[in-house]
């Protein structure tokens, strides 16, 4: 097989993208605080809009350094954030679950998850995803790249420049299908299988404001912003 080597370009898009993905981490770490003790449902949901928003947040700033993003037109930036956040909400959980951790702390974590008000017919698929991104062992370029491929997907609803976004997107897309083969030589289909997620994600995300609707207390709560990026209310 031929050999697979990146371009000098690639790598230092690479480069900005990780850098970008680990400099914007979500502050405080939600899956040591959900191991320290089982908060109520009410607890659980107000934890969960605090992330959302400070992640919504560390979104806007990944954004800006994906090369070329800040020269698309300002509606269709907003148009492509709106449409990603609860993707790259859930993306994200599903790393921070398939994290290494001590024995143990998983299962924890996951009883934890279980109780927290989520309602019940929301787990199977939710935990079904988390388990098949942890199955990937995904490298952290492979994951801050897949985020911004899932932020840069063309198709979201209002993107008018429906080209400029394939473009940029099909740059990222060239670069993880040779970190894919790089990095995963063994497993021919890798890069397919990795792309199969994002269809798996887009799924979940459809039940996400059911999801929050149907949080096990009365008077859900939300911030302007989170009915903004939630669809709720
Ligand atoms: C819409 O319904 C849910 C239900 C559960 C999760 C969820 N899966 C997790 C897996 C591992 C660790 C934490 C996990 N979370 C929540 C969390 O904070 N997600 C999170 C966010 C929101 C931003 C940035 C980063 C993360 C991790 C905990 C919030 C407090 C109650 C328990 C779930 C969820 O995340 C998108 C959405």
């Amino acid at each position: 097989r031929e050999k697979v080597e990146m371009t000098k370009e690639q790598r230092a898009l690479m480069k900005a993208i990780v850098d970008a993905y680990n400099r914007h981490q979500i502050p405080q770490d939600v899956a040591k605080k959900l191991l320290q003790e089982q908060y109520s449902a009410e607890e659980n949901f107000l934890l969960l809009t605090e992330m959302a928003t400070s992640q919504v947040q560390v979104l806007v700033e990944f954004t800006k350094n994906i090369p070329g993003f800040l020269s698309l037109d300002r509606e269709d930036q907003i148009a492509l954030l709106k449409g990603s956040t609860v993707e790259a909400m859930f993306l994200r959980s599903a790393q921070v679950f398939s994290r290494k951790m001590p024995n143990g702390h998983t299962v924890v974590l996951e009883e934890r998850i279980r109780k927290s008000g989520i309602p019940d017919e929301f787990m199977t698929p939710m935990f079904n995803f988390y388990k098949s991104i942890g199955e990937l062992h995904m490298v952290q370029e492979e994951q801050a790249i897949l985020t911004a491929i899932t932020i840069l997907m063309p198709d979201r609803p209002y993107v008018k420049d429906h080209q400029a976004v394939e473009r940029l997107q099909e740059t990222m897309l060239n670069v993880l299908r040779k970190l894919c083969v790089l990095q995963h030589p063994q497993e021919q289909q890798y890069f397919a299988r990795l792309l199969g997620r994002l269809t798996e994600l887009r799924t979940l995300s459809h039940y996400h404001a059911e999801m929050l609707t149907s949080w096990k207390m009365n008077d859900h709560k939300f911030t302007p912003l989170l009915c903004e990026i939630w669809d709720v209310q």
